[in-house]
C-alpha cells in the first residue's frame, strides 16, 4: 500500500565481497566502502526501515556473493529488498530463504516473462520488478543488454499482477546528478502500482522532490552514493521526508 511518507532504502551493493558504488552501474567503475555487513548495520542503527541489498556479481554474471548476502540479510532487524541475479527457481528460493521482505527481478522480467508471471502469481508482493532504463529502453544482464520498451513491459507486468516497480535511470545512477523526476512521473502515470525511485539522489532537496511525487504513486527512494559520499546523513534524510 502506498503511504504518505516516502520510504527510504539505503543501498548496499556487494561486489567481490565488498560494499561498492558504481557509476552508471558499469562494471569496473567501483569505489569500495568496506564490509557490507558493517555498512548495513550502520544504516540500521541510523534508523533505516529498509535495506536495498544488491549482489552485483550475480547481476553481472561474474560469480555471486550469495553466502555473504544471506548473512547480511539475516543479521538485519529491518526489512530487506534483495536484488541481483534472481533469474530462476533456485536463485529465487535462495533469495527468499534469507528472510528478505521482497526481491527485485530485473533480467528475468525481460528474458523469462512466463517464469516471472508464474512467480508473481505464487509470491505476490514479495516480488518487485526493477525497470532499469536508458531513455525508455530497458536494460538487463547487469544493465549491459537492451531488453525492450519500458512502457510495453510495464503494461504486460501490470496485467500479470506485478505488485511494485523499482525504477532506475541508469544515466543517473551513482552520479549524484539528481533523480529523473520526469521518468518517475511518466511511470506513475502508466501504472497504479507503487514505484520505488532509484539512482542519482544527491541532496536532501532531491529527496524532498521525490517525496513530492508520493501522491502520484512513488512509495520509496533508494539512496546509495549520496550516503557513502556523506552528502547528508541517513538521519537527516529521514527527517527531511518525515
Ligand atoms: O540492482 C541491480 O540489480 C543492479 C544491477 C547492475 C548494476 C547496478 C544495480 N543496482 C544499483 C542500485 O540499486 C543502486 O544501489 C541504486 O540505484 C542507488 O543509486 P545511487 O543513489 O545513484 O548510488
Amino acid at each position: 500500500m502506498t503511504t504518505n511518507r516516502l520510504e527510504l532504502l539505503p543501498a548496499v551493493d556487494v561486489r567481490d565481497g565488498q560494499a561498492v558504488r558504481l557509476v552508471h552501474g558499469e562494471s569496473g567503475s567501483e569505489t569500495s566502502y568496506g564490509d557490507p555487513l558493517e555498512a548495513a548495520l550502520a544504516w540500521q542503527r541510523a534508523g533505516a526501515e529498509w535495506l536495498h541489498l544488491v549482489d552485483l556479481d550475480a547481476a553481472f554474471g561474474t560469480g555471486d556473493n550469495r553466502k555473504q548476502i544471506a548473512e547480511v540479510a539475516r543479521a538485519m532487524d529491518i526489512k530487506v529488498e534483495l536484488s541481483g541475479g534472481i533469474r530462476d527457481d533456485a536463485s529465487l528460493e535462495a533469495a527468499l530463504a534469507t528472510g528478505c521482505r521482497r526481491v527485485n527481478l530485473g533480467t528475468a522480467a525481460l528474458e523469462a516473462p512466463e517464469w516471472v508471471a508464474k512467480v508473481i502469481a505464487e509470491h505476490g508482493d514479495k516480488i518487485a520488478v526493477g525497470l532499469d532504463v536508458r531513455g525508455t529502453t530497458l536494460r538487463g544482464r547487469g544493465w549491459t543488454r537492451d531488453g525492450g520498451d519500458l512502457y510495453e513491459t510495464l503494461a504486460r507486468l501490470d496485467s500479470e499482477g506485478c505488485a511494485r516497480y523499482v525504477v532506475t535511470d541508469i544515466a543517473k545512477d551513482g552520479t549524484l546528478k539528481g533523480p529523473n523526476l520526469e521518468l518517475l512521473r511518466n511511470v506513475c502515470a502508466r501504472t497504479d502500482r507503487p514505484v520505488v525511485a532509484s539512482g542519482g539522489v544527491s541532496s536532501l532537496d532531491d529527496l524532498r522532490a521525490i517525496a513530492g511525487l508520493v501522491p502520484e504513486g512513488v512509495e520509496g527512494a533508494i539512496v546509495g552514493k549520496a550516503l557513502y559520499a556523506k552528502a547528508f546523513t541517513l538521519e537527516e534524510a529521514l527527517e527531511a521526508v518525515a
